[in-house]
């Protein structure tokens, strides 16, 4: 590690791969550093930040940096495309902080590439008092054993044939290409969902695309007991900023051989649905339904319940939905749902329609 630059770590991966349950864990975990979150989000509403806020402030021995949470939020599309707007700032900010900051631990959208946030650690505001400590690519062990990426290229394969004048698509299995072409260490989440042959479909496919020098690690973030484990993550020293102009990958080879400049999330959707109070059950229900019938790839918020004095927070990957009560309702808080739903070729009327049967009351 070099010295007196403050280590950052950049924690990427396609959408409801883990990320946010890692940042969790550790910093639930990690006592005694002063750690600064940045985090990105594919979409109008930064649902992480308020989740890692909820983490945060549960945490008493654990506040982030001095008088506020230490969590900064770049919202406002993809962090590999608004690095100059909007990552710049709010690292001249840390580093003007610099004395009150041990780590750094960045989040990006699942539909970023990790490249051109590091290149900008290379710009010379940066790269004097910060270094990456390690690009991590966060894998959804499920997703990947059940070919998720795969049938994807296939469909998108069989698209590109039905129509020729179509472009360069960028489908998800060169996303997680492109995701996993930069990792320092790749980490393979929800563990727990994971039978020895999955296991071993998803460290083939692993291994197919990173060199052997990258190291895989199983991980449980939800079971993140592992302190020691989860503090090894940060101190990898790999200063990935040195070499990432020589990481190769789809996007720039696509841009290189002159196709139209685009990203993934070029081709995504996204929506915020707004609502009152909602019946849980319904709501569930209804959502799942949605799941089923429409492409969608992630769903996350939180409902606002009748007679419930907290709010309960609603995770959707794939058609897999959780939910769990996080923290209760503030005295002057609006009681209300909002859920933020990312897919392809989204009918917002149908979505909000159908969500909309579950509630049961306005907005207080
Ligand atoms: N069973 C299981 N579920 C997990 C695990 N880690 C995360 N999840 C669930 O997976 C869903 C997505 O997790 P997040 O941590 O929000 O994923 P993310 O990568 O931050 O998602 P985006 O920010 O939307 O890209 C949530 O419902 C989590 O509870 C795990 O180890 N096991």
């Amino acid at each position: 590690m070099q010295l007196n630059k403050i280590p950052a770590t950049v924690v990427t991966g396609f959408l409801g791969s883990g990320k946010t349950t890692l940042l969790a864990g550790i910093l639930r975990q990690i006592t005694g550093k002063r750690i600064a979150v940045i985090v990105n989000e594919f979409g109008e509403q930064d649902i992480d930040s308020s989740l890692l806020r909820g983490c945060s402030l549960g945490c008493e021995d654990q506040p982030a940096v001095e008088d506020d949470s230490g969590i900064y939020e770049l919202a406002n599309g993809c962090i590999c495309c608004t690095v100059e707007e909007e990552f710049l700032p709010v690292m001249k900010t840390l580093v003007a902080r610099r004395d009150d900051i041990d780590h750094i631990l960045i989040e990006t959208s699942g539909l970023a590439l990790p490249k051109p946030l590091v290149q900008a650690f290379n710009w010379p505001e940066v790269r004097q008092h910060c270094t990456v400590d390690a690009i991590i690519t966060v894998v959804d062990g499920p997703a990947v054993a059940a070919g998720r990426y795969a049938s994807d290229v296939d469909r998108i394969e069989a698209q590109r044939r039905a129509d020729e004048s179509l472009d360069h698509d960028p489908s998800l299995s060169e996303l997680l290409d492109d995701q996993l072409s930069a990792a320092d260490l790749v980490l393979v989440s929800k563990t727990d969902l994971l039978d020895p042959a999955d296991r071993q479909r998803v460290e083939a496919l692993v291994a197919e695309r990173v060199p052997e020098s990258v190291k895989t690690l199983f991980i449980d973030p939800t079971l993140a007991t592992d302190a020691a484990r989860l503090e090894a993550l940060m101190g990898i020293g790999a200063a990935s900023e040195e070499g990432i102009d020589h990481i190769e990958n789809h996007h720039d080879r696509h841009h290189a051989e002159g196709a139209h400049h685009d990203h993934a999330h070029d081709h995504f959707d996204s929506c915020v649905i707004r609502l009152g109070e909602v019946d849980g059950d319904a709501m569930a229900e209804r959502l799942q339904q949605l799941l089923k019938t429409h492409e969608i790839y992630r769903a996350k918020g939180f409902a606002a319940i009748p007679g419930k004095p907290m709010r309960r927070v609603i995770q959707a990957v794939g058609e897999r939905l959780d939910g769990y009560f996080d923290r209760l309702w503030e005295q002057h808080e609006p009681r209300h749902t909002q859920i933020v739903i990312i897919g392809r070729a989204l009918n917002r009327h149908d979505l909000h329609a159908t969500l909309a049967s579950a509630e049961i009351a306005k907005a207080s």
